[in-house]
């Protein structure tokens, strides 16, 4: 499968026009100088398909501010998913606003950054959504993934829950700004075409 799968042309375009006006702004990591607003990437998909692993390395890349979203589920959604049972609307909705409030901070003191979070429905992505916020989906097929999450150890997540994850995805749509990356490839292929398809400007390694 090649990288760049089902953008719509105008969501990809305007993903980039968006994240491009943070790499003219501050590759480097701040976001004030030249004058443009900081951008925030959020790194999507169902569980397992490689999100933080992927967000972690662009965020070195580029020298942005990375964060974990599953770190802001409150500790009985974690319980719950550890013990095999799919989270409902209204477990996510708290869980979303804690990520929004990390976006939207962000944002608001003009840092860039990359944040996880699954955003598997389209009304999730509402709550994040944002002027300047760009959705970076990583899809793969269930067989992939699976085998991925069943070698994965000390992870809450089990793989019993993958089936659920991909029956609630909802792929982002052509109106919303977006690129899709496939996640058949190494890591280090998928966050390159993160950092090109979206025009970022990587910082140079010490
Ligand atoms: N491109 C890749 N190639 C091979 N293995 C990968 C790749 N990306 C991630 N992995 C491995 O697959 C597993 C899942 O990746 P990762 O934890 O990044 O996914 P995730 O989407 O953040 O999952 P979750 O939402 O459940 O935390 C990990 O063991 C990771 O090391
Ligand atoms: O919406 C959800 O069901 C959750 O966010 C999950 O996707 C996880 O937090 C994560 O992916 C677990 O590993």
């Amino acid at each position: 499968m090649s990288g760049a799968v089902d953008d719509g042309a105008a969501a990809a375009a305007a993903a980039a026009a968006a994240a491009a006006g943070a790499a003219g702004a501050a590759g480097a990591g701040g976001a004030g100088a030249a004058g443009l607003d900081a951008r925030v990437l959020v790194v999507m998909g169902v569980s397992g398909s490689g999100k933080s692993t992927v967000a972690a390395m662009v965020a070195e890349q580029v020298g942005w501010e990375f964060a974990e979203g599953d770190a802001m589920h409150p500790p009985a959604n974690v319980d719950k998913m550890h013990a095999g049972t799919p989270l409902t609307d209204e477990d996510r909705w708290p869980w979303l606003d804690v990520v929004a409030a990390w976006i939207r901070g962000h944002l608001d003191a003009g840092t860039n950054g990359v944040v996880t979070c699954s955003a598997l429905k389209r009304s999730y992505r509402d709550v994040l959504r944002a002027p300047g916020v760009v959705f970076v989906h990583v899809a793969g097929d269930g067989a992939l993934i699976e085998q991925r999450m069943s070698q994965r150890s000390g992870h809450f997540m089990p793989t019993s829950l993958l089936k659920s994850q991909l029956a609630t995805l909802e792929p982002p749509q052509p109106d919303e700004a977006h690129v899709t990356i496939a996640a058949d490839r190494t890591p280090e292929a998928e966050s390159a075409e993160v950092v090109e398809r979206l025009g970022l400007v990587t910082i140079p390694r010490a």
